[in-house]
C-alpha cells in the first residue's frame, strides 16, 4: 500500500509542487493535508491571493454582446464544466465567488439564497472553467422529475447541467454538527446516478473547526473510507497527541478490498471521490489550490463563453440579488421574500458613475416600516452595503437609491 507521506511524518512543503506540469494531486488527499496538520497555507491562499479578475460588465447590452460573441478562444482551448452541490448554506455561492476572484453572487447566512441557476466563468490562459451550483433540495426534485418524467422546466436545469458536468464538487459545511457526518440522500442519489462523472469532496468552513483532527474522521465517514480507489487506513500516532486533546487519527491508503454492494440508504458517504479538499471559502483559504486543481482537470474542448464574461447573469440580476442579500441579512425572512424589486433607472452619470434607482415594492405597510427602519437606518445600510458590493463587481462608482413603497 502507498502510505500517505504525512503518515510517515514527512512535512508538507515537499508535497507541493507549483509547477503546472507537476501536479501535487493524484493520491486523493494531498490537498486536504495542510488543514489537518493545523498549518493551513493561509499565507498562500489568503483572501486576495487570486489575481484580480476583470470587472463584470455593467451594461446589459455589453453583457449580452459578450454572451452572444463567439468565444475568443485560443488555438487549443480547454474546458471544464464544474457542478457544485451541497446543503443550503454550505457555501456554494461563497466558493463560486472566490473561484471567480470577485463577488458576483449573493451570499447569505439565511438558507436558500441560491434561487436561480447561475453560472460563474473563470478563464485562465487556454482554459475555461464553467461552474454552476444548486441547493441539494433542487437535486431531489431533479432526480424525482427525471424518474417520473415530469416536465417542470424549473426542475430540469440542475439535472441537465449535472448530466453535462465534467466534475462534481460536493460541498460539506464542517461547522454544522448536524449534517457534517454524512452526505444527504439527495447528494448520494445524485452521485450514484452519475458515477461516470469524477467527483471531489470539498470540506468547507474549516476555519470554524477548532480541533482540526476531527476533519480526518469526517473524511473517513464521508468517503466510506475509500478515496481515489484506495482504502484509507486510520490509525493513531501518539506523537501528535500533544497537539490534540483527542487521539490523533492518521490516514494512509491501501488497495481496497472488493467493496460489497451497499444500498444507498445504508451509506453515509461516497466511496467514489477522487480527491478531497479542505478550505475556508469565506477567507479564500486553499481556494486557489482547488482552482489550480480544476484548471488542470480541464480537457481539450471549445470554450462556451468569451473571456470577458464572468457570469451568465445580467448586470440587473446581479444588482437585484445583491440588494436581496442585504435584505435577507437585516430583516426577518417574510419581508425580503415578499419584496418585488423594480429597477427604475440604470444609467451612466456625468462622471462615468453608474446611477441605479430601484423601487422595493412590499405587500404591507408593516413591511415598509421594517424595511425602512428607525430613522431610515435599515434601508440606508442596505443601500450603502449593496452599493459597495456593486462597486466591487462592476469596478466603477455607484450611486444606488432605494425607494420603498406599498403595493397599491
Ligand atoms: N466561517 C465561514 N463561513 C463561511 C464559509 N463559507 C461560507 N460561509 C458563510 O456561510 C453562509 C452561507 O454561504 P453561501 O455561500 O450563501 O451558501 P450557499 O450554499 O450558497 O447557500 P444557499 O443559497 O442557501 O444554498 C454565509 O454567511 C457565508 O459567509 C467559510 O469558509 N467559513
Amino acid at each position: 500500500p502507498t502510505a500517505h507521506p504525512w503518515v510517515l511524518g514527512s512535512p508538507l512543503p515537499s508535497l507541493r509542487c507549483w509547477d503546472p506540469h507537476c501536479p501535487p494531486w493524484g493520491n486523493g488527499i494531498t490537498a486536504a493535508l495542510p488543514w489537518v496538520l493545523g498549518s493551513p497555507l493561509s499565507s498562500l491562499g489568503a483572501r486576495g491571493s487570486l489575481s484580480a479578475p476583470q470587472p463584470v460588465s455593467r451594461a446589459a447590452e455589453e453583457q449580452e454582446r459578450l454572451l452572444r460573441h463567439r468565444p475568443d478562444q485560443p488555438r487549443s482551448p480547454k474546458v471544464l464544466k464544474v457542478a457544485i452541490i451541497g446543503a443550503p448554506n454550505a457555501g456554494k455561492s461563497t466558493l463560486s465567488n472566490q473561484l471567480l476572484g470577485r463577488k458576483v453572487f449573493a451570499v447569505s447566512k439565511k438558507v436558500h439564497t441560491t434561487r436561480c441557476q447561475a453560472q460563474g466563468i473563470v478563464t485562465s490562459e487556454d482554459t475555461q472553467l464553467v461552474s454552476s451550483w444548486w441547493p441539494e433540495r433542487s437535486l431531489t426534485a431533479a432526480v424525482f422529475s427525471f424518474r417520473h418524467k415530469l416536465n417542470e422546466s424549473m426542475l430540469k436545469d440542475p439535472w441537465e447541467s449535472m448530466k453535462h458536468a465534467d466534475i462534481v464538487l460536493v460541498l460539506v459545511d464542517v461547522s454544522d454538527h448536524w449534517t457534517r457526518n454524512c452526505l444527504s440522500q439527495e447528494v448520494l442519489k445524485c452521485l450514484s446516478q452519475f458515477p461516470q462523472i469524477p467527483s471531489v469532496l470539498v470540506l468547507n468552513k474549516v476555519d470554524l473547526v477548532k480541533k482540526k483532527f476531527i476533519l480526518l474522521d469526517l473524511v473517513a465517514e464521508l468517503t466510506e473510507g475509500i478515496v481515489n480507489g484506495q482504502k484509507l487506513k486510520m490509525r493513531y500516532n501518539p506523537e501528535h497527541n500533544s497537539r490534540s486533546s483527542s487521539k490523533t487519527p492518521k490516514i494512509s491508503q491501501q488497495d481496497p478490498k472488493p467493496c460489497e454492494h451497499k444500498h444507498l440508504k445504508n451509506m453515509k458517504g461516497w466511496p467514489g471521490f477522487q480527491e478531497i479538499f479542505m478550505l475556508a471559502a469565506l477567507h479564500g483559504e486553499e481556494v486557489d489550490t482547488l482552482k489550480q486543481y480544476l484548471l488542470m482537470q480541464a480537457k481539450p474542448g471549445p470554450w462556451e463563453f468569451h473571456s470577458g464574461v464572468l457570469t451568465n447573469q445580467s448586470p440587473q440580476e446581479i444588482c437585484d440579488n445583491i440588494i436581496r442579500e442585504k435584505m435577507l441579512e437585516y430583516l426577518p425572512l417574510e419581508v425580503p421574500y415578499g419584496v418585488h424589486q423594480v429597477t427604475e433607472m440604470w444609467e451612466e452619470g456625468p462622471s462615468g458613475e453608474l446611477l441605479i434607482m430601484q423601487n422595493l415594492v412590499v405587500p404591507r405597510k408593516s413591511h415598509m416600516m421594517m424595511l425602512i427602519g428607525r430613522k431610515g437606518k435599515i434601508i440606508s445600510r442596505i443601500a450603502q452595503e449593496a452599493g459597495q458590493d456593486l462597486m466591487n463587481a462592476f469596478l466603477c462608482d455607484i450611486r444606488l437609491k432605494l425607494r420603498v413603497e406599498v403595493k397599491s
